[in-house]
């Protein structure tokens, strides 16, 4: 019978907490035992007491011993843990490993469960305080039997406990007890998702009765594949040369299930922020370029929105994949990859974006201003909302067109007179924009369908994955059908409405991408605590958020499964003080070990950004700009400074979220009193804010002089009125 290795997870994780020189050891270590694990120099310890009769340890040098799972049956061996010779031993006594008999998971946590110990436990990250006996919960699990919670991958053993858990805050407390998957669906049931539908998720690759004992057909199924990986040399040498980068071997079930098959046509996945959709993104990628003839004349697209994602992602795609995947895969954000095309089809335009600063814009723009009409009271920024929501948007040129023009959420209603006055306004900007030769991208995106169109241009893509999905207009996805014919695996899209940043709300079945029973979601939060989660989704209470096809999107079912120190709220009388405050948990920070360029100072303005890199400056601490176009160079040196836009997508250690004042958010950067115009305005800084919150991987720290935004309190109702 084959031999097969694998290694958990949590194998590696135990490798990086040891001494650079133990490391060098094991890792040598695990190369013999990979090639002949039955190879006399192995020397195979019994355990006394091991939660697992199965367990052996071995010995890596005259200090450290590895901790390996020998089931009796098969020839399968599981490296689980590595440490110094008592903790290692203790390790194997206070942790279980085994298959989940209903779900046929391999399962591997901690078994010490002292009395009362929820409360008392010396790991413990947060107290929660038993409810005062008369003002008890009922259950959270009080509608289940506990066979239907054994059903989910609860182990038996823990059904008691788990029933008599009255609140979520108690069951986050219990999760340090439980094996993740358990863990998980438990959260989801008691947050609201249906039991069949979590049952669907966690029991999915079960058909047959599981054989407890088997475990190279448990290592098989999906579920164990989240922790647990049966290894061959090249796996093993690129693991243990990054053992931290655990998303590149260890997908979860939910994200596997999105890579690796065929899509009957395009699929969108939503799932809220650091639930792994770029991960699940990137290895998709992989699997489809491994699909490709060894000589294609295709190749597949991804794309992004931003120039500094689409960077990132091109460094993680070298991480994963062989030289011959790579060769198969263009990166490029969307609005690069237009201006190439324009440039190759000797396009004679300048390309600018509504509303941005360019100097030929701005003037066009004045122009047309200077036609508003005296007798309709409405503002400057009434008029760019209308051109860039409605004209833009529909692509209108003329003025009958205005006239019959859908205006759907636009606050202000105009009657037909009125709108042949605002017309003047967008007629004279239309005149401006083709004397100057400049084009808006929409318009530029527009033109690339018509030179595809009329040069009967063949998709040049055999799949295009978008990642950011949220922020793409209409007019990009348009294109992106383009670039592609309608097959399977053609389109693969990510992304998240709760992260729209900059209003380009849209409806894919519009755009010709047809996703109808082909929406998948991502739940686990691989990258916040638990506890920055729960602020960054409570400043986002009651926006309404789409799922980018004219359906709603909640962030119901959505865990951390880390957990660490609640975001900190610091609150200062004036700029000075707040400053120093920033500098000192910086300096803090850096004396318990954490590097500079792992932490991110982000603010809503540049004006505010800049002043704080200086004061930081000032205090001798060195900064590095995150550019809006740039590639973070990440050895060098330096605390991260970025605007809010500019860290979309990215992730830093420690995040600082400065300036966070009444004034400042929601930024007031123009005069309305159109409340669906301030509805939406308001959404969106919300929605800015919680994309700079969820990029903090560890600490949280929000500042502020003066009043703190009203973004804090909680339940801010927006409230609607728009034109339908
Ligand atoms: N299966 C996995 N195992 C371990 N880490 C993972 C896994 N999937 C994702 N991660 C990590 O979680 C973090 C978030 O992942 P990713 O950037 O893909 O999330 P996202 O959903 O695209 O986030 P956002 O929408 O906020 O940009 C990253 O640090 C990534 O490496």
């Amino acid at each position: 019978m084959d031999i097969q290795v694998a290694i958990s997870q949590d194998f590696l994780t135990s490798i990086v907490k040891l001494p650079k020189a133990q490391q060098k050891k094991v890792n040598q270590f695990v190369s013999k035992f990979r090639n002949a694990p039955l190879a006399t120099g192995i020397n195979y310890e019994k355990i006394n007491d091991a939660a697992n009769p199965d367990m052996r340890s071995v010995r890596i040098d005259q200090s450290y011993r590895g901790i390996v799972l020998k089931p009796q049956q098969g020839s399968v061996y599981i490296l689980l843990w590595v440490d110094h010779h008592d903790d290692a031993y203790e390790w194997a006594r206070r942790h279980q490993c085994k298959i989940h008999p209903k779900t046929g998971v391999i399962q591997l946590y901690a078994t010490e469960v002292k009395a009362g110990s929820i409360h008392q436990h010396k790991d413990e990250k947060f107290h929660i305080e038993p409810e005062p006996i008369e003002q008890q919960l009922s259950p959270l699990f009080e509608n289940y039997n506990s066979q239907q919670l054994i059903e989910l991958g609860l182990p038996e053993e823990f059904t008691e406990q788990v029933k008599a858990l009255q609140s979520m805050e108690l069951l986050a407390a219990f999760s340090e007890k439980l094996p993740n998957d358990a863990y998980e669906a438990l959260y989801f049931l008691a947050d609201g998702i249906p039991y069949e539908e979590v049952l669907e998720d966690y029991r999915s690759n079960v058909a047959e009765d599981v054989d407890t004992d088997d475990f190279a057909a448990a290592l098989a199924r999906e579920g164990s594949k989240r922790r647990f990986v049966v290894v061959d040399d090249e796996d093993l040498e690129q693991m243990l040369d990054a053992p931290l980068e655990k998303w590149r071997v260890f997908l979860h079930p939910s994200q596997r299930k999105l890579v690796e098959r065929d899509w009957n046509g395009p699929v969108r996945v939503l799932g809220g922020a650091g639930t792994g959709k770029t991960v699940a993104a990137i290895h998709r990628a992989k699997w489809l370029s491994s699909q490709l003839p060894e000589v294609s004349n295709k190749k597949i697209l991804f794309t992004t929105f931003t120039k500094n994602l689409a960077s990132d992602i091109s460094e993680h795609l070298e991480q994963i994949c062989s030289h011959a995947e790579l060769s198969n895969i263009e990166t490029i954000n969307i609005d690069s990859w237009v201006h190439k095309f324009l440039k190759r089809n000797s396009y004679n335009y300048d390309i600018v974006y509504p509303g941005d600063t360019n100097p030929k814009r701005v003037s066009s723009w004045q122009k047309a201003l200077d036609n508003k009409s005296a007798s309709l009271d409405l503002s400057d920024h009434f008029y760019e909302e209308e051109w860039k929501l409605v004209i833009q948007e529909q692509s209108i040129t003329e003025k009958s067109e205005y006239i019959r023009a859908k205006r759907t959420g636009r606050g202000t209603r105009l009657n037909r007179k009125e709108r042949l006055l605002a017309w003047s306004v967008f007629e004279e900007y239309l005149l401006q924009l083709n004397h100057k030769k400049i084009k808006e991208m929409p318009d530029a995106m527009r033109d690339c369908i018509a030179i595809i169109d009329s040069k009967n241009i063949k998709p040049i893509y055999s799949s295009v994955i978008v990642d950011e999905g949220q922020d793409m207009g209409s007019q990009a996805y348009e294109l992106i059908r383009r670039l592609v014919a309608e097959d399977k695996n053609d389109i693969f899209i990510v992304g998240d409405g709760h992260q729209r940043i900059y209003r380009n709300k849209v409806v894919l079945g519009r755009c010709g991408i047809n996703i109808i029973g082909r929406s998948r979601k991502l739940r686990v939060n691989y990258r916040t605590t638990e506890e920055t989660k729960q602020l960054a989704v409570s400043v986002l209470s009651n926006v309404p958020v789409d799922d980018l096809d004219n359906g709603e999107d909640t962030s119901k079912g959505y865990i951390s499964l880390m957990h660490g120190e609640m975001p900190e709220i610091i609150v200062k009388n004036n700029f000075i003080e707040e400053a120093d405050a920033v500098v000192e948990r910086i300096e803090q920070l850096e004396a318990a070990g954490a590097k500079l360029r792992d932490m991110c100072v982000v603010a809503r303005t540049k004006s505010i950004r800049d002043a704080f890199g200086n004061a930081l400056s000032k205090a001798g601490i060195k900064t590095y700009e995150v550019m809006a176009n740039g590639i973070d160079r990440r050895h060098q040196d330096g605390v991260r400074l970025a605007t809010m836009h500019r860290v979309k997508g990215l992730e830093f250690q420690n995040v600082f979220i400065v300036g966070v004042n009444k004034n400042t958010l929601p930024l007031r950067n123009f005069k309305s009193d159109d409340p669906v115009e301030l509805r939406e305005h308001e959404m969106s800084e919300r929605s800015l804010l919680h994309v700079a919150m969820t990029r903090a991987m560890r600490s949280l720290t929000i500042s502020t002089h003066g009043v703190l935004s009203e973004f804090f309190r909680k339940n801010n109702d927006l409230g609607t009125g728009a034109e339908v």
